[in-house]
């Protein structure tokens, strides 16, 4: 008896210790990635990437760094051949307080021109390079989890909408803040929220009120998938789910993402029609081969060595 207890013990530390380190690795103490100053990158399982918010001090508030270092990272991680999957969490007290209210205000409130008409143009240039820090993330074929603890505030929604999988902690909430600082959102939320959570009268009144939606609703509305005790399971959570995505053939999940995201925005017909001729191609990769054989040999995906994409 002492010896299969014993066996079990040994099996289980190979299987979990590992595990146990990656997520306390995930919960950065290094600070930021050079050349970033407000993301830290790690890897804290094969072919998985964590993306952390990184301004733990100032609540993750996203400064004129953050929008363009999120597009720089996201672009180099869509064609890296060493990532699969992404999780995106914050460091510090909350995910994020969305944006950086002190060294963002002059862009937007005194914007330059030589006149109406140039202001406006140079405006309009920029709310479309903020709307690409968070369609990157859509863009990247790579499906990316993201995990939110305490508060999510504004550009905060506009980011997780952007994200394939949503997962949050007990102690999370979420809040369209924008029509409380005098705007209408304009980088993500009230695009791609109504087909997140369905309810558009919940969209409505979210976006119109600004108020503060809590974990067990946001699980209720479909916001979220899973919700998590604390930090901690959430990211075992997190890294778990990455790693059964990333033991699967990168062709078929990366055709998975790029699909259910046309199928979003297009009719049914239009999404068959782009499917088959996506798999018109896709269907000659050698993964079907190796994947059909292993579940006919009753193996995990995660025995199949897949190439790298
Ligand atoms: C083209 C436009 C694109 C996008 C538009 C997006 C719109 C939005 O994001 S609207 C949302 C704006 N954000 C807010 O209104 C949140 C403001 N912050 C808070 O309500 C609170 O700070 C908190 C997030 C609830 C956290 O509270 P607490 O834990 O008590 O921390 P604090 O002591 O308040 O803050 C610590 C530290 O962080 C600084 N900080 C917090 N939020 C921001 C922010 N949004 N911008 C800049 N700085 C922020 C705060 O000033 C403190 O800094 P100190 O230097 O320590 O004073």
């Amino acid at each position: 008896m002492a010896h299969l207890v014993s066996a079990a013990f040994v099996r289980n530390r190979g299987l979990f210790l590992p595990g146990l380190r990656a997520v306390r690795e995930m919960s950065s103490q290094g600070g930021p990635t050079p050349p970033f100053s407000t993301l830290s990158i790690s890897h804290p399982a094969s072919m998985i990437t964590h993306v952390e918010l990184y301004r733990p001090e100032k609540r993750n508030a996203m400064n004129r760094a953050f929008w363009s270092e999120m597009v720089e990272c996201f672009s180099q991680i869509a064609v890296d051949a060493e990532c699969r999957v992404v999780v995106v969490s914050g460091a510090g007290k909350i995910f994020t307080a969305g944006i950086d209210l002190m060294d963002m205000s002059s862009d937007f409130i005194q914007p330059v021109g030589d006149d109406s008409a140039r202001t406006s143009w140079n405006l309009r240039r920029l709310i479309a390079k903020y709307q690409e820090t968070f369609s990157v993330i859509e863009k990247c074929p790579k499906p990316v989890v993201v995990a939110v603890h305490g508060a999510c505030i504004g550009g905060g929604v506009d980011l997780i909408t952007a994200c394939d999988i949503r997962l949050c902690t007990q102690d999370a909430w979420f809040q369209v803040k924008e029509v409380d600082i005098g705007l209408a959102a304009d980088v993500g939320t009230l695009q791609r929220l109504p087909s997140v959570i369905g309810s558009r009268s919940l969209v409505n009144e979210l976006a119109l009120t600004a108020r503060k939606m809590y974990s067990d609703e946001a699980k209720t509305c479909g916001l979220v998938s899973r919700v998590f005790p604390d930090k901690e399971a959430m990211l075992a959570g997190a890294l778990e789910l990455a790693g059964e995505i990333a033991a699967r053939s990168p062709v078929a999940v990366q055709g998975t993402k790029i699909n259910l995201i046309y199928s979003r925005d297009h009719s049914v017909a239009d999404s068959l029609d782009y499917m088959a001729t996506w798999n018109m191609s896709m269907l000659q990769t050698q993964d079907v081969l190796k994947s059909a054989q292993a579940a006919i040999e009753k193996k995990s995906p995660k025995e199949v060595p897949f190439s790298k994409l």
